[in-house]
């Protein structure tokens, strides 16, 4: 791993650097303060591009007036996979260096809000083609190391898990910042908002928060915590060096490759299994059949029945097992030349029991 020392600057060469950082915290417990502190800092010092995505101002504001009206969390759930979709098509642009198109199935008002938030930040040019769907990238956005700073609580793990893994599918960097305060703080301070969430709620998530585990889940390694106190400055320089290390250690698809592989190999032979399945059922009836009107004498019929349900099932337990007694060396298992090597095995069997050669 390239430590943060190797990192480069505004300037840098070769891929572009890219990475997501998002806050994970309870309501209230100053993670919007802290994004837009952090977003300039690093705009400042590193020169690079910053998009604070601050999931409270996108999630349609009609939702939010009232809480009753408030989505389930289910709704909540679709609203936020909505928006990460919504970054992964200004990443794609991003990295391709090319124009940001509008998701087809998209919600109005959020990406309305969406867009605004990235004009905010100087990251999609206003001077855009939005009549027909697509927007213009500002040389900032595609010129200068990138980190987007996803602002939401992120209480649950798996909730982190889905960003993580568009950091995968990009090859992107991947880091998280735990904002820790205490609930009797983060709910005096809720308590000071004009739209004060309901106390329970945030009693609620502190009683369910799974703050970020990089013990148990290696894909959290990239994460600090960070004190509600002001930054000291040798917790500054761990941040930095987060950040950095993220940055210049983007996440790598192999795991998911040998899970991914392990997965098709499964569905593969499943679907191999099952075609065989049918197709040796077919052959088996339609054999009989013609025995039955060869006139092959009933006891006969019996034996051959039972021969021959013996060979599929010998067969299907061969595909089962992934060993290749009837299909020599080949590598790949086709459902094709299973079923000529059944035929063929079928036919030295038949042939015992029909008067003339079949
Ligand atoms: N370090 C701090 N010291 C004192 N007050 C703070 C601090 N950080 C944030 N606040 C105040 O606490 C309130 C909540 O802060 P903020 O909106 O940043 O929290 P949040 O974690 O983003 O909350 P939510 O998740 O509900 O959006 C604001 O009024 C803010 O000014």
């Amino acid at each position: 791993m390239k430590t943060a020392e190797d990192a480069r600057g505004a300037c840098s060469e070769g891929p572009r650097e890219i990475g997501l950082c998002l806050l994970c915290g309870l309501p209230g417990a100053g993670k919007s303060t802290f994004a837009r502190a952090l977003s300039h800092q690093l705009r400042l010092e590193r020169g690079w591009a910053v998009g604070v995505v601050t999931y409270d101002d996108v999630m349609p504001d009609a939702f939010l007036e009232e809480a009753s009206a408030r989505p389930l969390p289910s709704q909540w759930k679709l609203l936020r996979q909505e928006l990460l979709k919504y970054l992964e098509y200004f990443l794609m642009a991003v990295i391709n260096g090319c124009q940001m198109s509008a998701p087809p199935n998209r919600t109005a008002t959020m990406w309305e809000h969406f867009i605004i938030c990235l004009k905010d930040q100087d990251l999609v040019s206003s001077a855009a083609l939005e009549t027909q769907s697509c927007y213009l990238l500002t040389k900032t956005a595609v010129s200068r190391p990138l980190f987007l700073i996803l602002d939401d609580n992120f209480y649950y793990q798996s909730m982190r898990y889905e960003v993580y893994q568009l950091a995968r599918k990009y090859s992107l960097g991947f880091c998280q910042l735990f904002l820790d305060c205490s609930l009797e703080t983060c709910l005096q301070r809720n308590g000071q908002r004009p739209q004060a969430l309901p106390a329970e709620t945030i009693h609620l998530m502190a009683r369910k928060i799974e703050k970020p585990n990089p013990e148990k889940n290696a894909w959290e390694h990239n994460s600090l915590t960070i004190q509600n106190t002001p930054c000291s400055s040798e917790a500054s320089l761990k941040l930095t060096d987060l950040l950095l290390t993220a940055l210049e250690n983007p996440v790598k698809d192999i795991e998911d490759n040998v899970e991914q592989k392990e997965t098709d190999r499964i569905i593969c032979s499943t679907n191999v299994l099952h075609q065989a399945d049918q197709t040796l059922r077919r052959i088996v009836s339609q054999t009989m059949k013609e025995a039955k009107d060869e006139q092959v004498v009933p006891f006969n019929l019996k034996l051959l029945a039972e021969e021959l349900n013996k060979l599929k099932a010998e067969f299907l337990e061969d595909l089962r097992h992934g060993n290749k007694k009837y299909l020599c060396s080949q590598q790949t298992i086709h459902v094709s030349d299973v079923i000529s090597f059944f035929h063929y095995e079928k036919d030295n069997i038949v042939q015992k029991y029909f008067s003339k050669p079949h």
